[in-house]
């Protein structure tokens, strides 16, 4: 990778204090995202993927414990930066769509004004410019008769226009990264393409590098260029989206591809890997796989390797799928 990537995330390790133990979430999690590009986060259910991008926006709550060896978003340092930096940094260089898009809006303001008060203070607009900004901003994400819905709530408009506006608001600061934490989910099919192809148009348009955390498989190949999968708080495979579609390594991938062949499923509905996830809360072997791994030997004791096959291509484990390639 020569370009200097836009986040840098190297050992990322995340810890939960609870009143049942510690919860071991995250554990050597590692990535870097180049300018324009998009990563697929993927995975079952309590994998982690959440965790990790809540790690990068600093929205963990206190009982999470955080280290990293390098943890770069633009240039800034999120393990030294002040919480009122990361503040200004989240909205500004880095921001964030979640799934219940009318939840994280504002219910007592309306949609028109949220943008406002969005470019007011990360672009220092004045009132009338971002007046106008803002009902340009709605009309970019093909919100009908923008001038007159700039001043609806949120509860006046269906889930799917919710989140269109979460995309206008999440744009409107021109950032850097965009996490997008199951943004479709919950969402009929068709509305869910037009979502997902506004995030693609705007992030291009802007040359932005965006992280699309999703059980979908089929929505992520089509919209993602390289894919990180998780399991048990470790990335287990990243590679671009042939590797993992094509050439998958990891036993755990290959399963997930196994289960299916034409991608035409999604993550929630396979039955084919088995066992479950591990509790996280107990001392845990070096590979978090290694009692549901079809392919498991006394060697998988040992600390988990980061085998690199190529330059885009990288899996953690000792017995890699060697069959396909
Ligand atoms: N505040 C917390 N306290 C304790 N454990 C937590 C906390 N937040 C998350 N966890 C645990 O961390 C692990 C990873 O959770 P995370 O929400 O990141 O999974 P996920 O892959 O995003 O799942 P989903 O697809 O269901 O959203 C899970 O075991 C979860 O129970």
């Amino acid at each position: 990778m020569t370009q200097v990537p836009i986040l840098d995330i190297r050992n990322l390790k995340v810890d939960f204090a609870t009143r049942d133990g510690m919860v071991h979430a995250l554990e050597s999690v590692s990535f870097q995202l180049v300018r324009g590009e998009t990563m697929g986060l993927v995975g079952e259910s309590g994998s982690g993927k959440s965790v990790s991008a809540y790690a990068v926006m600093r929205l963990l709550g206190s009982s999470a414990h955080v280290t990293a060896d390098r943890m770069v978003c633009g240039g800034v340092d999120l393990r030294s930066a002040s919480d009122a930096e990361v503040a200004s940094l989240r909205g500004k260089r880095m921001t964030m769509i979640f799934q219940n898009a009318r939840a994280a809006l504002n219910p007592i303001r309306s949609i028109g004004d949220q943008i406002v008060d969005v470019l007011r203070a990360h672009r220092a607009m004045p009132k009338r410019e971002a007046h106008e900004a803002a009902i340009m901003a709605l009309a970019e994400v093909r919100i009908p008769d923008p001038k007159r819905r700039y001043h609806a709530y949120p509860f006046e408009l269906s889930g799917g226009m919710c989140q269109r506006v979460m995309i206008a608001l999440a744009f409107a600061s021109e950032p850097e990264l965009l996490i997008a934490d199951e943004p479709t989910t919950g969402l009929d099919v068709t509305t869910q393409a037009v979502i997902m192809d506004l995030i693609r148009e705007k992030s291009s348009q802007r040359q932005m590098s965006t992280i699309l955390i999703t059980h979908d498989l089929t929505l992520a190949a089509e919209y993602c260029d390289r894919f990180a999968v998780m399991h048990a708080g470790h990335i287990v495979e990243q590679g671009t989206t042939t590797d993992i579609f094509q050439r998958a390594t990891h036993p755990y991938t290959g399963l997930l591809m196994q289960a299916t062949p034409h991608g035409a499923t999604t993550l929630s509905e396979l039955a084919a890997i088995p066992g479950s996830l591990p509790d996280l809360r107990r001392e845990l072997p070096p590979c978090r796989f290694v009692h549901r791994c079809p392919q498991s030997t006394p060697a998988c004791a040992a600390p988990l390797p980061r085998v690199k096959l190529d330059a885009s291509h990288e899996v953690a484990c000792h017995m890699p799928w060697r069959e396909s390639e």
